[in-house]
């Protein structure tokens, strides 16, 4: 099984402040990590320095096995990243978002984006700006690129937020067929996932004592 992504020994503070430490996990080829913890825990910090926008850190990083930061042509090649702000611009059509966010890996022509908005819920909204639709749908305009780019890591943030029930199912059918094809996924969310591959990182159990949740 390929480790894509390994987590070892890590500690991240934010202004002097210990979030957690002595973390260790790995994103591998077939698995789902879910990263859970409370508000404030440290799970976009720890996507943020995955991303290497926070270089502060302690402990390893690794890409197949090689130090990230020496690999990270290759890391950002093969990776979807999701963010929870979902960088679609209101200005632009829910297919002028798509083939903006797509362009960095591969042409898309108009008829896969149809199809990947059909997926995700908006036939009908292809022409549509951004600004003119509403939270769940700006969301999952930027989620319809999980049917448009075949790169086998993902790294979802929040990827549920505002998204109805039926989209939820939809979308987590989607990272269990992703995991199932041999892709791997890190997903931050709260909430319950029920996929086989599944393995959970919870932060508050890395962070300094007293600051557990409850
Ligand atoms: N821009 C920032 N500058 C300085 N400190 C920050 C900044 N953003 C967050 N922090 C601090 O880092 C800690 C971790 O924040 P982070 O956003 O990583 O948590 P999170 O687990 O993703 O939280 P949430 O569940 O609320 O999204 C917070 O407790 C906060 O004090």
């Amino acid at each position: 099984m390929t480790d894509y992504l390994s987590v070892d020994q890590l500690l991240i503070e934010r202004d002097d402040r210990l979030l957690f430490k002595n973390l260790n996990f790995s994103v591998s080829a077939g698995k789902v990590v879910q990263l859970v913890g409370r508000n404030g825990s440290g799970k976009t910090s720890l996507i943020r320095t995955l991303l290497g926008l926070m270089p502060d850190f302690e402990g390893q990083l690794t890409w197949k096995g090689k130090p990230l930061h020496q690999e990270r042509d290759d890391f950002f090649s093969n990776l979807l990243y999701i963010g929870h702000k979902a960088s679609i611009k209101s200005a632009l059509t829910a297919t002028e978002n798509l083939e903006w966010l797509t362009a960095p890996y591969r042409k898309v022509t108009q008829e896969e984006i149809d199809e990947a908005l059909a997926k995700v819920g908006l036939k009908g909204y292809e022409d549509v700006e951004c600004h003119s639709m509403s939270a769940g749908q700006n969301r999952r305009v930027a989620l319809a690129q999980l049917y448009l780019l075949d790169l086998p890591v993902w790294i979802l943030d929040e990827p549920f937020t505002a998204i109805d029930l039926a989209g939820v199912d939809q979308l987590e059918a989607r990272i269990a067929e992703h995991a199932a094809q041999g892709g791997a996924v890190l997903v931050t969310t709260h909430h319950v996932m029920n996929i086989d591959s599944l393995m959970k990182v919870n932060l508050d159990e890395f962070a300094p004592r007293g600051r557990h949740a409850g």
